[in-house]
């Protein structure tokens, strides 16, 4: 099997030497679906920005599908890696067609900018649409879409250039319950897929966790206090060293929530 990512002693260091992420070594191998959790401002969207090759650590080393970032050109390894993530959301214009959002990742762009797309590329996008539930919103606007409408907009967009390597931060942030379960739901779906690439999602929810999940990273302070297999790091102990605070972890038919332990 190959290595899609492969951190080595990886960290990222701001102003007055904050460390957002320290010291972090992290192997994920094709075909592998890892969830990463841990408390706010543990370093999460810092680390995924490292591993889609948007952000270049302070030290450490990092290989991102056969190439080291800092001796590539990201341009050419960006569009091998799919991202959602609220940043990107942002950047989007809201006066944007729902099928350009989607269509123009096939271009590395985020706005429209040519009048006429490959009709391959048309096609293309109205199938990934109609697998994320927004087929029939291809001619609203971005910004007429609700919240779970987006984040499922922006999936099929990060799809879209058939990506080895599939980044998803919070997808479910901001979503109700039915809007949650039908994201868990076809993210189950896409974990289960043989045919999907190897995929990274965090989340703030256990209750996101999709059933197909492989592995789990738990992370705070910018350090690893647990990764591998999800069957062995998805404790109550580690929770509980994850967020500093005695939890109970509880599953349901393969889906898992956390509450204070009391006892
Ligand atoms: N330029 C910066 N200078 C100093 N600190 C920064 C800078 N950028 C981010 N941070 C801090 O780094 C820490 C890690 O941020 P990051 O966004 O990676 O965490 P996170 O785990 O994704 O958090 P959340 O779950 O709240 O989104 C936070 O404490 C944040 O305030």
């Amino acid at each position: 099997m190959s290595v899609v990512l492969d951190l080595v002693d990886v960290s990222v260091v701001r102003g007055a030497g904050k460390r957002l992420i320290d010291g972090v070594s992290w192997r994920v191998e094709e075909g592998e679906r890892w969830a990463v959790l841990g408390p706010n401002g543990a370093g999460k969207s810092t680390l995924l920005s490292v591993a889609a090759a948007r952000l270049f650590p302070t030290s450490g080393m990092v290989d991102i599908l056969d190439e080291i970032l800092g001796a590539v050109d990201v341009f050419e390894l960006r569009p091998r890696i799919g991202v959602t993530s609220g940043a990107l959301a942002n950047q989007i214009p809201h006066s944007e067609t729902v099928l350009n959002v989607v269509v123009t990742a096939a271009y590395a762009v985020t706005g429209r900018w040519r009048e006429q797309y490959d009709p391959d590329d048309e096609r293309r996008a109205r199938e990934l649409m109609g697998q994320w539930g927004v087929g029939e919103l291809a001619d609203r606007t971005f910004g007429s879409l609700s919240d779970g409408e987006r984040k499922r907009a922006l999936i099929a967009r990060a799809l879209m250039t058939d990506p080895e390597l599939m980044i998803l931060d919070e997808p479910g942030a901001g979503m109700d319950i039915g809007g949650r379960e039908d994201l868990v739901e076809r993210l189950t779906e896409l974990a289960r897929d043989p045919y999907a690439p190897t995929t990274v999602l965090v989340t703030h929810h256990l209750e996101e966790l999709p059933q197909g999940l492989t592995h789990l990273m738990l992370l705070n302070r910018g350090r690893v206090v647990a990764a591998g297999p999800i069957q062995d790091v998805l404790t109550s102990e580690n929770l509980s060293a994850t967020y500093e605070t005695p939890l109970k972890l509880t599953e349901v038919d393969g889906r898992y929530t956390a509450f204070k332990d009391a006892s």
